[in-house]
C-alpha cells in the first residue's frame, strides 16, 4: 500500500511541476515573440478549428496517461495476491517445463493450443526396420501462447507462455537475429503467498525429465542464430555393436576415452587443460556421426551437435554454444570444413552470420564451462582444414574412417542377414511369427535357425571375396544392399556386380560433375585475372599511380587457397597418410590389409 501512495505522490507532484513549467514558459515565450508571432499565435487560439483540435489532442493524452496509471496500479494490485515463477527458452528448464506442461490433463478453458508431432520411442535397434503399415507420430497438444488454467493436486495453476512477437522483416537475417535477441518464456503463477507449490512444480518437471532420460541418450542440437541448445531430443541409445568400424578402431577409441575420463588429476597435476578433442575424417557415410552417437550411449553421454556447415553462427554464438553445453555431453562439430568454405565464399559477411577460423579456436580453447570436454569434430576433407585447427592440443587423434575393409564387410552382411544381431537378441524378422522373444524359440526352431545362421556366414565370406577395400564402397552403400537383400542370402554373391557397376557408374557421373565444376571455377578466375591484368595496364598507361589494395591482396590470397583446397582433395589420399596417425595403424598394417591407394581413396568420387 506504501508503495502506492508513494508512487501516486510522486506523479500528482511531477504532473504539478510539469504544469508550473508550461504555465511559466508560455509567459516567457510570449515576451520574447516578435509582435508578428504573436498575431499568428493568437489567430491560431481564435481559430474555432485548430482550438478543437487542440483539446482533442489534450484529452487523448490524458486518456492515455490514465489508462496507464490505472493498467499499472491494477497489475501492482494483482500481483500482491498471486505469486511466480518465470523460465525462459534457453534454459534446460524451459524444455522440461514445457513437456511437464503437455503432460498435464487440458482444462476446457484452454482455447488455444500448440500442437506438435512426437515418434513413439523404438527400442529396437533401430537398423531393423519392420515391415506392415508406415509408423504413424503422436500428436501432443499443450497449452499455446497465451494465459491457461491447469490444475495440480487439486491446486489452481495459471500458466502464460510468452511469445516474443514475430519480426515481419522481408531480410531473412533480420528475422533470424530478431529470433535470436527475443526468447520465449513461461510464467507459472498461482494465488497467495506461498512459491511452495511452483517450487514443487518446477522440481516435478525436471525430476520426470531425468527419469525420462535414464538409460537413453539425449542429443541436443541448435537453430542457426540461437546462442543456446534448443532442441532437445531423448532416444534409446543406438547399440555400439550396431557401428561396424575397421577392426580394432572402436576398442581404441573407446579405451582412448574412458582413459581420459579417468584422468582429471592427472591433467591438473601437468596443468594441461582437461579436454580431449578428435578427429574424424574420411568419406560420407563411413560411420562417423553413427559412431559418435552410439559412443555416448555406451559412454552414458549426451551429445550436442552443432554442424557448422549451416550459416547463421557467428564467433559468439558458437563460444556460448560450447561454453553453454550441458554437463557429460559429447561436443560433435560436424563439416569442419564447410564453415571456412562458406566463409571463403561470403567474406564481407565474415563474423555475422558465419563462423571464422579464429572464432573456431578461441571457441575450442576457450571451452571451460565443463572440466573433462570431449570434442569431436568430423570432416570429408582434412585437407581443407587449417593445421592450427588439428594441432594436437585442439585435435589430439585424427583418425581416418575409411571405405569399408574386410572386417567392415563381413560385419555388415552378419548384421543385417543373421537371425541373431551381435547382442545375441533375435532380430524380430527371423522371429516365427514375429511374436515369440527369443526364450520361447521352441528346439526344432532353433535348430533351423542355427543352420541358416552357418549359411549366413558361408555366404558372408563369400562376400568378403567380392566386394574389396579397392572396391571403394562405404558403410552406408552396403547397408543399403543388404537391406535390400535382407530376406534373400542366395541371391545377394549374384547381385554384387551389378551393384558394384552401379557405384561405378554413380562415382564417374559425380567426377564429371566436379570436373565440370573444377573447368568451370577455373575459367572464370582466368576471365577475372585477364580483366584486373588490363585494368593495371589501362592504368599505367593513364599514368595513374598504380597499387594494389589490401583487399585486392586478399582476393588472391582466397582465390588461391581456393585453387589449392580443391588440388588438395585430390591429394587427399597422401594427407590421409600423414594425418591418419593411429587410425592408419588400425585400417592398414594392423590388419593386414594394405593402405588404399591413391585412385581408391579419391575423394572426388565423392565430393558433390
Ligand atoms: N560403420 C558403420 N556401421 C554401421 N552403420 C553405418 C556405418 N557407416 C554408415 N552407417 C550407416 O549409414 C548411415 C550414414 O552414416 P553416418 O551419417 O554415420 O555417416 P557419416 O560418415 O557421418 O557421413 P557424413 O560424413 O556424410 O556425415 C547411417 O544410417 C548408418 O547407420
Amino acid at each position: 500500500m506504501d508503495t502506492l501512495v508513494a508512487k501516486t505522490g510522486t506523479l500528482l507532484n511531477s504532473a504539478a511541476d510539469v504544469f508550473d513549467q508550461v504555465v511559466s514558459k508560455a509567459s516567457q515565450f510570449e515576451s520574447t515573440l516578435s509582435p508578428a508571432a504573436m498575431s499568428v499565435v493568437r489567430g491560431f487560439m481564435g481559430n474555432d478549428v485548430l482550438s478543437a483540435g487542440f483539446f482533442l489532442m489534450i484529452i487523448g493524452s490524458s486518456y492515455t496517461f490514465f489508462k496507464d496509471l490505472i493498467v499499472g496500479y491494477y497489475q501492482e494490485v494483482q500481483s500482491w495476491f498471486y505469486v511466480s515463477i518465470i523460465v525462459q527458452e534457453g534454459d534446460q528448464l524451459y524444455n522440461w517445463l514445457s513437456d511437464w506442461i503437455s503432460e498435464r490433463p487440458l482444462t476446457n478453458s484452454i482455447r488455444h493450443l500448440s500442437a506438435k508431432t512426437v515418434w513413439p520411442e523404438n527400442d529396437e535397434d533401430l537398423d531393423y526396420f519392420d515391415d506392415g503399415e508406415e509408423e504413424r507420430p503422436k500428436l501432443v497438444y499443450a497449452p499455446g501462447s497465451g494465459s491457461h488454467v491447469l490444475y495440480h493436486m487439486g491446486y489452481k495453476v495459471s500458466v502464460s507462455r510468452e511469445t516474443p512477437e514475430q519480426d515481419n522483416s522481408s531480410d531473412d537475417s533480420d528475422r533470424d537475429r530478431s529470433r535470436f535477441l527475443k526468447k520465449q518464456s513461461i510464467t507459472i503463477s498461482t494465488i497467495g503467498w506461498d512459491m511452495r507449490l511452483l517450487k514443487m512444480i518446477v522440481q516435478d518437471a525436471m525430476d520426470k525429465s531425468y527419469k525420462k532420460k535414464a538409460g537413453k541418450t539425449t542429443i541436443y542440437s541448435t537453430q542457426p542464430f540461437d546462442s543456446y541448445w534448443s532442441n532437445t531430443e531423448t532416444r534409446t541409445p543406438r547399440a555400439f555393436h550396431s557401428v561396424i568400424l575397421a577392426k580394432g578402431l572402436k576398442e581404441e577409441l573407446l579405451s582412448d576415452i574412458t582413459m581420459f575420463r579417468k584422468s582429471a588429476r592427472w591433467y591438473q597435476d601437468r596443468g594441461i587443460p582437461y579436454r580431449r578433442g578428435y578427429l574424424l575424417h574420411g568419406p560420407p557415410g563411413t560411420g562417423k556421426t553413427s559412431f559418435i552417437v552410439a559412443l555416448a550411449g555406451h559412454l552414458k553421454m549426451n551429445v550436442c551437435i552443432v554442424n557448422l556447415g549451416i550459416s547463421g553462427f557467428n564467433d559468439k554464438q558458437l563460444n556460448q554454444l560450447l561454453n553453454g553445453a550441458p554437463r557429460n555431453s559429447i561436443l560433435l562439430m560436424e563439416d569442419v570444413d564447410a564453415a571456412l568454405v562458406k566463409r571463403k565464399a561470403g567474406k564481407d559477411q565474415e563474423g555475422e552470420n558465419n563462423v571464422t577460423l579464429s572464432g573456431i579456436l578461441n571457441s575450442l580453447d576457450g571451452i571451460t564451462a565443463q572440466e573433462g570436454s570431449v570434442v569431436f569434430m568430423t570432416t570429408n576433407h582434412i585437407r581443407k582444414l587449417a593445421p592450427a585447427l588439428i594441432r594436437p592440443g585442439r585435435c589430439d587423434r585424427k583418425l581416418l574412417f575409411d571405405y569399408a575393409d574386410e572386417h567392415q564387410v563381413r560385419g555388415m552382411c552378419l548384421k543385417f542377414l543373421l537371425s541373431r544381431s551381435a547382442s545375441g537378441q533375435l532380430t524380430k524378422d527371423r522371429i516365427p511369427n514375429g511374436e515369440t522373444s527369443s526364450d520361447e524359440v521352441d528346439p526344432e526352431e532353433q535348430a533351423r535357425m542355427d543352420a541358416y545362421d552357418a549359411h549366413v556366414r558361408e555366404v558372408a565370406e563369400q562376400v568378403c571375396l567380392k566386394i574389396t577395400h579397392k572396391d571403394a564402397v562405404t558403410t552406408a552403400q552396403l547397408q543399403a544392399f543388404f537391406m535390400l537383400h535382407r530376406e534373400s542370402p542366395d541371391t545377394i554373391v549374384d547381385a554384387i556386380p551389378d551393384f558394384l557397376k552401379e557405384l561405378v557408374r554413380e562415382r564417374e557421373a559425380l567426377s564429371t560433375k566436379k570436373r565440370l565444376q573444377r573447368q568451370r571455377a577455373q575459367k572464370m578466375k582466368a576471365k577475372k585475372e585477364a580483366e584486373k591484368k588490363k585494368e593495371k595496364e589501362a592504368e599505367i598507361a593513364a599514368g595513374e599511380k598504380v597499387g594494389t589494395s589490401e583487399d585486392e591482396d586478399d582476393e588472391d590470397e582466397e582465390s588461391a587457397s581456393e585453387f589449392n583446397s580443391d588440388s588438395d582433395d585430390n591429394n587427399e589420399s597422401e594427407g590421409g597418410s600423414a594425418s591418419v596417425f593411429g587410425a592408419k595403424k588400425i585400417n592398414g598394417e594392423a590388419n593386414g590389409l594394405r593402405t588404399p591407394r591413391q585412385s581408391e581413396w579419391s575423394p572426388s568420387s565423392w565430393e558433390a
